[in-house]
Parts: C-alpha cells; sequence; structure tokens
C-alpha cells in the first residue's frame, strides 16, 4: 500500500508535485498517469526516499521509507535512472544488492529465472539491450520479495513482446496480492497493464479512477443520428441520463445515455424517419488527453478528481439533458 497525504516538492520556484492525496491499494495494477513533466518521477523517487517532500508526506506499507530496516522487502522499485556498473554482469549486479539485505543466492536465481534473465546472467549489463536492462531492473526490484511493487516507464520503448511479459509479470503480481504501481506518459500503455488509473497534470490530481469510468466521465459512447425531424426526436428521446447536442436547426444530433438500437427503435416507434445512426466510441486516448488538457487550461484554484468533456458551449449549439 501507498499513501500520499498532501506530498508536495518543490525546486525553488518550481513545484514539480502540488499536494498530491492517493492511495494505491494492493491486489491490483495502478497506473500513474500525465504528460511529461507532470511529477511522477519526483513522487516516485519521494515514495523511495530519494527526495524529501517540501511538504506533505507519503507512506509506504504503513511507514515512511526511512523508517524501514530492510525497505527492498517492502517496497521494489525501478526508476528511469539506471544505477547499473556497467562492466559488472547482471547475476553480480543482484548478488552486491542481495549482499546489502541477506537475501540468499538462491533468490538471486529465483529472480533471474521469473525475469528471463538466464541465458545473459553472466554479461556485462553494460552491453545489455533496453529490454534486457529493464528486465534486469525488474529482477532488482523484486529481489527482496517486496508487498509494494514500483516502476517508473517500465514498458518505454519495449517491443511488443516486451509489453505482453510485463503486462503478465505485472498482473501475476497483483493477483498475489502485492500493490503495483506504474507509471507513463502514454495511455495506450498504461491501458494494457492497470486497472485502476491515478493521473497527475502539473503535479496536481487529476483524476483517480478506474479505465472504465475515465472513459464514461469522457463522455462515454456516443451516438450520432442525423433526421429529418431533430426538434421532435430531442422530444421522444428525453429521459433520465440523457443527452442530446445538436446545432441549432441542423439535421444531426449527438446523442449519450442511449445505444443506438434504443435511439432507432424509438424513432420507429414515431415514425421519424433517421438518415444515420451510428456509434462513436471514445478512445481512452482521447479521455486522457481530455483531462489533460484541462490541466494546461487551468489557471485556478482547485483541484477536481473528475474529468468531463462537459457540454459543448459554442454559439449556435443546443443541448437539451434530462435530470438523472
Ligand atoms: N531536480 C530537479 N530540479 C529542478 N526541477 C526539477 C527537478 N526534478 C524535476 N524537476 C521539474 O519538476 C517537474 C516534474 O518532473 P518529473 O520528472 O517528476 O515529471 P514526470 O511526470 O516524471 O515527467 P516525464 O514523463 O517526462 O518523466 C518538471 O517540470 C521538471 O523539470
Amino acid at each position: 500500500m501507498i499513501e500520499a497525504h498532501r506530498l508536495t516538492k518543490r525546486y525553488g520556484e518550481k513545484t514539480a508535485v502540488d499536494g498530491l492525496d492517493f492511495t494505491v491499494r494492493p491486489g491490483t495494477v495502478t497506473g500513474f498517469l500525465g504528460p511529461n513533466g507532470a511529477g511522477k518521477s519526483t513522487t516516485m523517487r519521494m515514495i523511495v526516499g530519494l527526495d524529501a517532500p517540501t511538504s506533505g508526506s507519503v507512506r509506504v506499507n504503513g511507514r515512511r521509507y526511512a523508517e524501514h530496516r530492510a525497505p527492498l522487502q517492502e517496497v521494489g522499485a525501478l526508476l528511469e535512472a539506471k544505477s547499473i556498473h556497467p562492466g559488472r554482469s547482471a547475476f553480480n549486479h543482484l548478488m552486491a544488492l542481495a549482499h546489502t539485505h541477506g537475501i540468499p543466492r538462491s533468490r538471486v536465481e529465483e529472480v533471474i529465472g521469473l525475469t528471463g534473465l538466464q541465458s545473459v546472467a553472466g554479461k556485462r549489463a553494460g552491453a545489455f539491450s533496453l529490454g534486457m536492462g529493464q528486465r534486469l531492473g525488474i529482477a532488482a526490484a523484486l529481489l527482496g520479495d517486496p508487498a509494494t511493487v514500483m516502476l517508473d516507464e517500465p514498458v518505454n520503448g519495449l517491443d511488443p513482446e516486451g509489453v505482453l511479459w510485463i503486462r503478465n509479470l505485472l498482473t501475476g503480481l497483483a493477483e498475489e496480492g502485492r500493490t503495483v504501481f506504474v507509471s507513463s506518459h502514454l495511455m495506450s500503455e498504461v491501458a494494457l497493464v492497470a486497472d485502476h488509473l491515478i493521473v497527475v497534470g502539473r503535479g496536481r490530481l487529476l483524476a483517480d479512477t478506474t479505465v472504465q469510468d475515465l472513459v464514461r466521465q469522457a463522455g462515454g459512447d456516443a451516438v450520432h443520428v442525423a433526421t429529418a425531424d431533430p426538434a421532435r426526436l430531442r422530444e421522444v428521446l428525453a429521459g433520465p441520463g440523457v443527452e442530446i447536442t445538436g446545432r441549432a436547426g441542423a439535421e444531426e444530433l449527438l446523442v449519450t445515455g442511449l445505444t443506438a438500437r434504443e435511439i432507432g427503435l424509438k424513432a420507429a416507434e414515431h415514425s421519424i424517419a433517421l438518415f444515420e445512426l451510428s456509434t462513436r466510441t471514445v478512445s481512452l486516448e482521447e479521455a486522457f488527453m481530455d483531462l489533460t488538457r484541462d490541466a494546461v487550461e487551468y489557471h485556478g484554484t482547485t483541484t477536481g478528481t473528475t474529468g468531463t468533456t462537459g457540454t459543448p458551449t459554442t454559439t449556435g449549439i443546443e443541448t437539451s439533458r434530462s435530470a438523472a
């Protein structure tokens, strides 16, 4: 479990992390998402005590990192900065780490097996490909059999096979009941590995949500309809949770809260001719861009934890919404 409370980090004038409150729970993979410079790496560094918060706090498994007697056995971390001696073999690198915590050689061999490094364990880590380097970093993170595993951009630059391998590994770790926290600046990468999402922008919390809810908050699926009688169709479709948007007098409407099938049936029931009826799915990427676009435009005083596309406000657009 990772618990951040009003976590803040300033570098001079720059506020890298700005009052973050979140909890990363065990038994699931949580993605830590935000555009470049959003404060993800800084947050992760504070979680493992590599940076001190300016104010606020963060705890891992109930304590600050520095309060743990054997931190490698509490939280295993792969951070972006590589701290591997290039001339040392993968095996020796892991053995050196193991010695600091009294971890036996058998566990080193185990993590080498877990990460598929058997055939290259004796080779210089400096000559490793990006994928092999990531595997070695993950082997080091898992060495102490920690309850919490934290990886900064683990799929960055990996080939599809490597991404699949990481996804299976992380899902497996979560199924064992561990807390798994994974950062990325790409929604498409995180969506492949995470169920829960913590989204940040400019150091602030933008969303603490599930992948599914994020799409729903961003407007969910909308149905594009064209009809000869938009005014009547609006009347017929109006109901709880239904929102209808369209330019005044135009034949095209965008409907949320009803499926294409429901709209087609209602139109037929009332003999309203439709020229077009198609579902438009909001992609995760769009949902993420919506959220972070708000962050970029954000100049004010409060932090929202929900993201919405809201109702278009462009002049000439009419929205009809019924109370849910
Ligand atoms: N040591 C430092 N001194 C000054 N500014 C810093 C320092 N570390 C980070 N920053 C600034 O803090 C902000 C957050 O940086 P951070 O690296 O945490 O973001 P990030 O979300 O991890 O981004 P990326 O996806 O690019 O890795 C950035 O504007 C960065 O320039």
